[in-house]
């Protein structure tokens, strides 16, 4: 095993076979997804736990980001792509065709793995989606504002030129300003593509930290290439691999005791 059970410093376990529906945010059943003739999931079932951080780790190629986009219908963008079977937000299915999608991607926010700021100033890029819901009053912009760059762990760092453009702030602060957007519209769910891969180590750990304090509001899930990032900031991980959920458990199981040996294979590094 590799030496990263140190770093599983996170208590909060729950029964992954036996989740009531109040305790399930996500239910991903039987889901299948093709990119034109090549199949990229198969299969996949799981229950996603309310206000946790669920991790998504595997090979490069494996199915992870696919996955996660699944979670809000960006798959939808991508031409010729086929889902079949079923996520449930809530016990509703985002699939079905009554839902409305730009609904769902306001309660069900994404960030990058490159941080996307627009070229606008930090205050706008906090309050745009508020903007877009119709929301011009100054004193409830300015207190979302702050709030949500509070939540995001950068409100000390830029209180002060929240009118500069948000292009001088650096890849780890943008990268919490582009949370701070995410969180500022009050999603349910928050999915995070690799979102310290373009980032300096220091600026990694403020991020992992805030990950474990956003928990508190939203249900995060997030795809890492890094394992000992899954081990720091997850309560539960699934390990894919050639597009199918090999193994699915709390984070401490899947990196000290995996029961299956694709799973041991990989996180002991001998393949990856
Ligand atoms: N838009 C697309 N069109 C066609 N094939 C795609 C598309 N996006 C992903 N794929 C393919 O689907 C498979 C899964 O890709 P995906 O990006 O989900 O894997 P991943 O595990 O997130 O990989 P990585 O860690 O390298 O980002 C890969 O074979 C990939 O080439």
């Amino acid at each position: 095993m590799i030496s990263i059970d140190s770093a599983l410093t996170h208590t909060g376990k729950v029964d992954l076979r036996n989740l009531t529906p109040q305790q399930t945010a996500l239910e991903i059943n039987g889901l299948n997804l093709h990119y034109g003739d090549k199949q990229a999931l198969f299969d996949v079932s799981m229950k996603i736990p309310r206000k946790q951080v669920t991790a998504f780790i595997g090979p490069s190629g494996c199915g992870k980001s696919t996955l996660l986009r699944c979670i809000n219908r960006m798959n939808d963008l991508v031409d010729d792509c086929k889902i079949s079977g079923e996520v449930l937000l809530n016990g509703h299915n985002i699939y079905d065709k009554k839902v409305d999608v730009a609904k769902l991607r306001r309660n069900v926010g994404m960030v990058f793995q490159r941080p996307n700021p627009f070229p606008k100033s930090i205050y706008e890029n906090v309050v745009y989606g508020l903007r877009l819901q119709g929301i011009n009053n100054r004193r409830e912009l300015d207190e979302a504002c702050e709030r949500s760059l509070r939540g995001a762990a950068i409100w000390d760092e830029v209180k002060d030129r929240l009118h500069d453009n948000a292009f001088g702030l650096s890849g780890g602060q943008q990268q919490r300003l582009v949370i701070a957007r995410a969180i500022a519209i009050e999603p349910e769910v928050l999915l995070l593509d690799e979102p310290t891969s373009a980032l300096d180590p220091i600026s990694t750990l403020t991020i992992e930290e805030l990950i474990t304090e956003l928990k508190s509001r939203f249900t995060v899930v997030i795809v890492t290439h890094n394992m000992q990032q899954a081990a720091r900031v997850s309560d539960q991980t699934a390990f894919m691999y050639l597009g199918e959920l090999i193994e699915y458990a709390d984070t401490n199981t899947i990196f000290t005791t995996p029961k299956k040996s694709k799973t041991e294979d990989y996180i002991t590094g001998r393949y990856g």
